[in-house]
């Protein structure tokens, strides 16, 4: 189900044009990976969204409510790159302060506090908080209305791998949960991890469709020893859809694994390894952005 609507964005910064025409709508649920070079216009269209940004056109809606309404900000949150907390207020504090505007009862402020695994620190000053901590902080507040969208600006920033394992289990479970989350991020790996619906943003322009990945992943079977036939040979009187590279077979994502595995059993053929062979996010975005390294 559609909950947010972006309808003919555009956006100039003098004369020159950052947004044009973006329309999309994000559904519940959805985990979506904004992609795009510096300056692309991944934030001004995080920034747009939140009504931060005067518009050239455009409307941007959740639930029919415009972002020029306030209460469009208890269904969209924000998770903002820069970390702007303040340092001697605990983080209590910040979330007693959120709750009070909107007037939320002390167990939806525990179950959140749970949710996010703060519960140790929460009482004490923020100025005492890793960059980690603070992050999950501003996840707490950025869930305690309970939205039905997160934007959230470059969240692995400055992370280290224990923070950056945390967060990624806790954008599953937001996930899960049924929120829609829109994640913008340079780091392809992560976001490859995470889902398999890309946006990229090229010219002020919005590409989804042509780059969405498929559901299933293909499996690479790597085999060993010497056959009176190729291994092409013995592929091709399978039947099954395949690609050979040197002694790996590459299969059809639409085909179980298993029908592969039986007929190169049957035929008495080694199986050395069975391995996911993950999509590359950045090929497709050397492609797409058309970056040459030599
Ligand atoms: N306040 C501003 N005044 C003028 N131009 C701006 C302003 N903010 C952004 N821009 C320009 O708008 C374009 C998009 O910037 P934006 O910050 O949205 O890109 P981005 O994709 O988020 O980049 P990054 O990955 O570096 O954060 C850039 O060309 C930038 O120079």
């Amino acid at each position: 189900m559609s909950v947010l609507k972006v309808n003919q964005l555009n956006k100039n910064y003098g004369n020159k044009s950052v947004l044009r025409d973006i329309s999309f709508e994000i559904n519940e649920g959805d985990l979506i990976g904004l992609v795009g070079p510096n300056g692309a216009g991944k934030s001004t269209l995080m920034r747009s969204m939140l009504a931060l940004e005067d518009l050239k056109s455009g409307l941007v809606t959740v639930q029919n409510i415009s972002n020029r309404n306030p209460e469009f900000f208890k269904y969209v949150s924000f998770l903002p790159s820069d970390n702007y907390l303040y340092t001697q207020l605990t983080g209590y504090d910040h979330i007693s302060f959120v709750a009070n505007i909107y007037d939320l009862e002390k167990s939806e402020i525990d179950e959140v506090i749970d949710l996010i695994g703060i519960r140790t620190y929460v009482n004490q000053a923020v100025k005492s908080y890793s960059y980690g901590m603070r992050q999950h902080l501003l996840i707490a507040l950025s869930i305690l209305t309970k939205p039905l969208v997160i934007l959230m600006d470059e969240p692995f920033n400055g992370l280290d791998p224990t923070s950056i394992i945390e967060l990624k289990q806790l954008i599953r479970t937001l996930h899960a949960q049924g929120i829609g989350i829109l994640i913008s991020t340079h780091n392809l790996d992560i976001l490859e991890d995470l889902t398999n619906t890309i946006w990229f943003i090229k010219d002020g322009q919005l590409f989804k469709n042509e780059i969405l990945l498929d559901v299933n992943d293909p499996y690479q079977i790597e085999v060993s020893g010497h056959y009176e036939k190729t291994v092409e040979q013995l592929m091709t009187d399978s039947h099954l859809p395949f690609q050979v590279i040197e002694n790996r077979i590459l299969t059809d994502p639409t085909y179980e694994v298993e029908k592969y595995l039986e007929w190169l059993i049957k035929n008495g053929v080694q199986i050395k390894s069975v391995n996911i062979s993950k999509k590359n996010l950045e090929e497709m975005y050397k492609n797409f952005y058309e970056v040459n390294i030599q």
